[in-house]
């Protein structure tokens, strides 16, 4: 078999799952962090991070003796044979990606590769990224390749090992194949191009993914005015090949770390390279209207928000991770907030004492607290567990007796037997 010795910098959802999962793939790995407590409870196999078969896979790793977590990247670079870059690029100024972690790591370990390491950024970057880590590592004797990572929280090691591609650019063709090598055992389809592709691939497919929630959310709002049936559409569309039935789903508006900064920045280097990208403008757009739109129908719905009660039904992004960064529900609870309404939230991953949610919102750990004199419950996050709450009991606890289920998840029928009214999108 094909071992080899990896380095990840960063044990963030992409760093940890790489880690992880190479080294269930036979690789040794040395994952390092600057986050000394986090390393202290990832050595114990202590995994923070809602991830399916994350926990189990570091501590088969670990007992392994495949996979190693140190602080610092000097720590983990100096046997590597291939270096990867999972440090956060995050929105920066004007909305361009912030490759200051970028550059702090590659600073540290420039010193330290052994000669013929590839040091890969597989952190979201701006196309010329490769080039730029090049000049300031400054040696002729060790290359970099950029290899996107498409994993999806929630269901990231699933993604990492059963990917629908992997993509590795560089403009050294034998870096990108040993790079690529790594994933052998994967048989999945691999595409190898030059490092400026390879980096544009990722904006471009995350954009596209923006693009068509957009246009989701856009085509519920003409359903509403028009009276047809958002579900009915998607699934009519879906069945076309070209199109597919997935992330066809209307909702609050596409949040989480990676949609919102990624169709920032590539609006920001489609400028920067003198191209007006009107179509991403208007997707970024759309999804602020969204927002607009929920706050009017929770408002039409209860008769203005002043002084109203409101459980909000989740906080994370989406179901399946207690991740908050850039959460729909939290910007939905900020406006609500403002237009006067008193918040309550219960969110199945998101514990009553948490840090990170604003301060307009009480949290609590039973969703029957979050119903008690509501004047309206609002589902905000997709959790399934949702469906199958006591409905008759929630309506029981409330002062109104209305649902506005910004994710159309709920089973309208139990909510009517409930007693409750309820309001979707697009429907
Ligand atoms: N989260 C996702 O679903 C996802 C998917 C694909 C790509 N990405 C991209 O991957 C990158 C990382 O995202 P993430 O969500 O894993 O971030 P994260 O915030 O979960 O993790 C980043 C980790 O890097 C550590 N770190 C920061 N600077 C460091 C340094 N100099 N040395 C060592 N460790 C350092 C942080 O302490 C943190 O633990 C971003 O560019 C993101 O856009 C994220
Ligand atoms: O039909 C759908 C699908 C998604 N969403 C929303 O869209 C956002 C993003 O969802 P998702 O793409 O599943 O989340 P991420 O885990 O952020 O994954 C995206 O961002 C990652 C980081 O770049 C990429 O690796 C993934 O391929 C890409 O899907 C969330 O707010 C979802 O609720 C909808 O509203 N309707």
């Amino acid at each position: 078999m094909f071992v080899r010795r990896v380095a990840v910098v960063g044990a963030g959802y992409v760093g940890l799952t790489s880690a992880a999962c190479l080294a269930s793939l036979g690789h040794h790995v040395v994952c390092a962090d600057i986050d000394e407590k986090k390393v202290e409870q990832l050595r114990k196999a202590e995994v923070q991070i809602f991830e399916p078969g994350l926990t189990e896979l570091v501590g088969e790793g670990i007992a392994a003796g495949r996979l190693e977590f140190v602080v610092g990247v000097r720590n983990a670079v100096p046997d590597a044979e291939v270096v990867f870059l999972c440090v956060p690029t995050p929105m920066g100024e004007g909305g361009a990606a912030d490759l200051r972690a970028v550059e702090a790591a590659v600073a540290e370990m420039k010193d330290l590769l052994a000669p013929e390491t590839v040091v890969v950024n597989k952190s979201t970057v701006p196309v010329g990224t490769a080039k730029r880590v090049l000049e300031l590592l400054d040696r002729d004797d060790v290359f970099v390749a950029s290899n996107p990572e498409f994993l999806r929280e929630g269901s990231a090691v699933k993604d990492f090992m059963h990917p629908d591609r992997i993509v590795v650019g560089s403009d050294a063709q034998n870096a990108a194949e040993r790079v690529s090598a790594l994933y052998a055992r994967l048989g999945a389809p691999t595409v190898l191009m030059d490092a400026a592709s390879a980096e544009l691939v990722k904006y471009s497919a995350n954009c596209f993914l923006a693009m068509k929630l957009s246009y989701v959310n856009a085509m519920a709002e003409l359903c509403e005015r028009l009276g047809a049936d958002i579900a009915n559409v998607t699934e009519g569309m879906g069945f076309d090949q070209r199109i597919g039935q997935s992330f066809l789903q209307p909702g609050p508006g596409w949040g989480g770390s990676c949609l919102p900064k990624d169709t920032h920045a590539l609006l920001q280097i489609a400028e920067a390279a003198g191209h007006e990208f009107e179509l991403l403008q208007a997707t970024i757009n759309t999804n602020e209207k969204q927002s607009r739109l929920i706050i009017s129908k929770i408002a039409q719905a209860v008769g203005g928000l002043r002084g109203k009660k409101l459980g909000l039904l989740g906080l994370a992004f989406k179901a399946g991770t207690n991740d908050l960064r850039d959460s729909p529900a939290l910007k939905i609870a900020k406006m609500l907030k403002a237009e006067g309404a008193e918040l309550v939230a219960y969110d199945p991953a998101i514990p009553a004492e948490v840090e990170g949610v604003t301060d307009d919102v009480t949290v609590v750990d039973d969703v029957q607290h979050a119903a008690k004199d509501a004047n309206a419950l609002v589902v905000l996050t997709e959790w399934p567990q949702f469906r199958s709450l006591d409905w008759a009991a929630l309506a029981g606890a409330m002062t109104g007796q209305v649902v506005v289920d910004t994710r159309n998840l709920l089973d309208g029928d139990i909510l009517t037997r409930a007693g409750l009214t309820s309001h979707g999108v697009g429907r």
